[in-house]
C-alpha cells in the first residue's frame, strides 16, 4: 500500500483512505485501459499455455468492453496442469520451509508493489468499488504472510513428542506435519484475489503444489497473481494457472485420481456436487469447502441506532451483496422498528450507484446476465409477497444502461415462511424482520442452513447471549465498519458453520495452515 503513508488499509479502514491512493489508482487505471481487449496466457509448468478455443473477459460496469481474451482449457488442460503439478511435488515438498516461506513472501511483496494494478482490473472485471478492489489484494498479500508466519512460527510443524516408558529401549517420537501433494484451488468471481491467492498461499507454503482456477468472469486478477507467484521465482510446475468453464475444466480437475485435496469457495450448490464428485475417488481426501452464507444481523432496542445503520448498510450493499458475508437478513426488535427502518431506508437512498472506477461511487453493477435476472425475478417475487421500502429495480440511465446496475433494495412484511429469508440471493437484496425480543430473533438468525457471519447491536448481556447462542463462525457485535463483513487475517479468521463451510478452521486464523498437511508420525527405537 502507500508507502509513504502510516495507513493499512483493511476492509474496516478502508472509507476514508489517503488522497495518494485515489491518485495511484487512477494512474494505474489509465495504464490498464491502454491493454483492454489483449489476449492472456494459462501458466502450466513454468510456462504461458494457450487453448485453441478461448474466451472473452468482459465487464459488467460495461458490457461492450472486452477486458481481455483468455484460454478456454478443457480436460487435456486439466491434464497437462495436473501433471505438471504432480512433478513438481518431490522437488518442492524437500524445499526446505524457510526456503519456501521466503519465495512465498516475495510474491507476496510482488503483490503489494503492483496493488494498484490489481486494484484497477478488480474494479472493471468485478466491479468493485476502488477501496474494495484494493481491499482484495492487501489481503491476499496479507493472508499469503499469515500462512508463511504460521509455519515460522511452528518451525515447520515437527515436535517431538514424548517417550515411551520402555525398559532398556529409548524411542524418540517425532511428529512431522507433511503436505499432501497435487491441491486444487477452485475459487469464485466475488474475491477473485484473496480466495485463489489465500488458499493457494496456504497450500503452497505447506508444501503442496497447486493448480489454481479461478472463476470464469474474473480470470484477470488472477492472471495477475499467477504472475506474482512466477515472479517470485516459485519453480516450474510448483502452480499452475488455469481458465475455463465451472462444469468442463473445473469438473475435470475434480474428477482427475492425482489430485490429493481441494480447496473450493463458491456456491453450496456448486460445492455440495464437488464435494460428492471428489468422494468418488479411491480413498477419503481433504476438501476444504467454503460455502455461501444468509447472514442475519440482529438489532435490540439498546442498539446505538447511528451505528448500527452503518453496519448495517455496508454490510448489506457493499460489493453489491455480492459477499458471502452479506448481512442479508435484518431482525429488528418491535420497540425501535419503525426508527430504525427509515434511517436504513434514508442511508440507501444516499448510496452512489455508477462505474466503480470513480472516486464518488460506492456500488458499481451485479456480476453477470444471470444475477441481472436473478436480481428481476426476486425483484418481483418479492413485491408480491412483501413490501418493497426502496430499490426493486434495475438501472438503465444513460450509462447504466451497458452494465448490469441494480438499485439496493429493502425488503418488510414478508412472511418468515417465504424461502427468499432462507436461500442466499447474493445480491443487493436485504430482508427486514420485526422480532419481540433477541430470543426471537435468535431463532430466526439461527432457522438456516448457512452458519458464516452474524452481527448484533446491542448491550453487553445480549452481546454475551448472542456470541453464545449464533450458529456462525464470524460474529460481530456493535461494530459500524460492517454489521457482518470485513474479516482480515490475523484480525477476524475467516470460515462458516454448517453448510457455509467444511472444515471448522478459518482461513488467516490459527489452525488454517495445518488444514494443508496431513501428520505423520516417526519412532525410532534405540537400545539403551
Ligand atoms: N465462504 C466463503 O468464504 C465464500 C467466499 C466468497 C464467495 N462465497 C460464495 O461463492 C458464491 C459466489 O461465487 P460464484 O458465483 O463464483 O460461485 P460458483 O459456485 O458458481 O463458482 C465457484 C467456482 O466453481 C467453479 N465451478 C462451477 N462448476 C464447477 C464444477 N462442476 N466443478 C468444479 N468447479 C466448478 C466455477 O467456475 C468457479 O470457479 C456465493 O455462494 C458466495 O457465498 C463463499
Ligand atoms: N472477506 C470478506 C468475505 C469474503 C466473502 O465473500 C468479508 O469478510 O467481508
Amino acid at each position: 500500500m502507500a508507502e509513504s503513508s502510516a495507513f493499512k488499509l483493511t476492509y474496516a479502514t478502508m472509507f476514508n483512505p489517503p488522497e495518494e491512493l485515489h491518485t495511484r489508482f487512477e494512474e494505474a487505471l489509465k495504464d490498464k485501459k491502454n491493454h483492454l481487449g489483449e489476449e492472456h496466457a494459462m501458466f502450466i509448468d513454468g510456462k504461458d499455455v494457450k487453448t485453441d478455443e478461448k474466451f472473452n473477459d468482459i465487464s459488467p460496469v460495461d458490457t461492450d468492453v472486452v477486458l481481455g481474451v483468455f484460454q478456454k482449457g478443457g480436460s487435456e488442460t486439466a491434464n497437462q496442469a495436473i501433471a505438471a503439478a504432480k512433478k513438481a511435488f518431490p522437488g518442492w515438498s524437500h524445499t526446505p520451509w524457510e526456503k519456501r516461506i521466503e519465495l512465498l513472501r516475495k510474491a507476496a511483496s510482488l503483490m503489494d508493489e503492483r496493488i494498484y494494478e490489481f486494484g484497477a482490473v478488480m474494479a472493471m472485471e468485478v466491479g468493485k468499488n476502488r477501496t474494495e478492489a484494493l481491499g482484495d489484494a492487501a489481503e491476499t498479500a496479507d493472508l499469503i504472510r499469515y500462512a508463511c508466519d504460521q509455519v515460522e512460527a511452528h518451525k515447520g510443524f515437527v515436535y517431538e513428542m514424548g517417550h515411551d516408558p520402555l525398559v532398556g529401549y529409548k524411542a524418540d517420537n517425532i511428529s512431522v506435519l507433511r503436505p499432501y501433494g497435487v491441491w486444487l484451488v477452485i475459487s469464485p468471481f466475488n474475491f477473485p484475489c484473496a480466495l485463489t491467492g489465500g488458499p493457494a498461499g496456504a497450500a503452497l507454503a505447506a508444501g503442496n503444489t497447486i493448480v489454481m482456477k479461478p472463476a470464469s468472469d474474473t480470470p484477470w486478477t488472477a492472471r495477475l497473481l499467477a504472475e506474482c507467484f512466477r515472479d517470485a521465482g516459485l519453480p516450474a510446475g510448483v502452480f499452475n494457472y488455469v481458465t475455463g468453464g465451472g462444469s468442463t475444466l473445473g469438473q475435470a480437475l475434480i474428477e482427475h485420481p492425482d489430485v490429493a485435496g481441494v480447496t473450493f469457495t463458491g456456491s453450496y450448490d456448486v460445492g455440495m456436487k464437488l464435494y460428492r464428485d471428489f468422494a468418488a475417488g479411491q480413498w477419503v481426501r481433504p476438501a476444504i469447502l467454503e460455502l455461501g452464507g444468509k447472514n442475519p444481523v440482529i438489532v435490540t432496542r439498546h442498539a446505538d441506532l447511528e451505528t448500527a445503520t452503518v453496519g448495517i448498510i455496508r454490510s448489506a450493499f457493499g460489493l453489491q451483496g455480492q459477499k458471502c458475508s452479506a448481512g442479508s437478513r435484518i431482525y429488528i426488535e418491535e420497540q425501535i422498528y419503525d426508527a430504525l427502518v427509515a434511517r436504513l431506508v434514508d442511508a440507501t437512498n444516499k448510496l452512489t450507484i455508477g462505474d466503480p472506477t470513480d472516486r464518488k461511487i460506492t456500488l458499481g453493477p451485479v456480476i453477470n446476465k444471470k444475477s441481472y435476472n436473478d436480481f428481476q425475478n426476486f425483484v418481483d417475487d418479492l413485491r408480491h409477497s412483501g413490501k418493497i421500502l426502496t430499490g426493486g429495480k434495475i438501472l438503465t440511465d444513460g450509462a447504466l444502461a451497458k452494465g448490469y446496475f441494480c438499485a439496493p433494495t429493502l425488503v418488510e412484511n414478508l412472511p418468515y415462511t417465504h424461502k427468499l429469508w432462507k436461500h442466499e440471493m447474493f445480491l443487493p437484496i436485504s430482508t427486514i424482520g420485526k422480532v419481540k425480543n433477541l430470543d426471537e430473533a435468535i431463532q430466526h438468525a439461527n432457522n438456516v442452513s448457512y452458519g458464516l457471519t452474524a452481527g448484533i447491536y446491542g448491550n453487553d448481556d445480549e452481546i454475551a447471549t448472542f456470541f453464545d447462542r449464533i450458529e456462525a463462525g464470524v460474529n460481530y457485535a456493535n461494530r459500524p465498519q460492517g454489521a457482518t463483513t470485513g474479516a482480515w487475517p490475523g484480525f477476524q479468521p475467516f470460515g462458516g458453520w454448517k453448510g457455509s463451510g467444511s472444515s471448522g478452521k478459518n482461513a488467516g486464523g490459527l489452525y488454517y495452515v495445518q488444514l494443508y498437511m496431513h501428520e505423520q508420525i516417526r519412532t525410532r527405537i534405540r537400545k539403551a
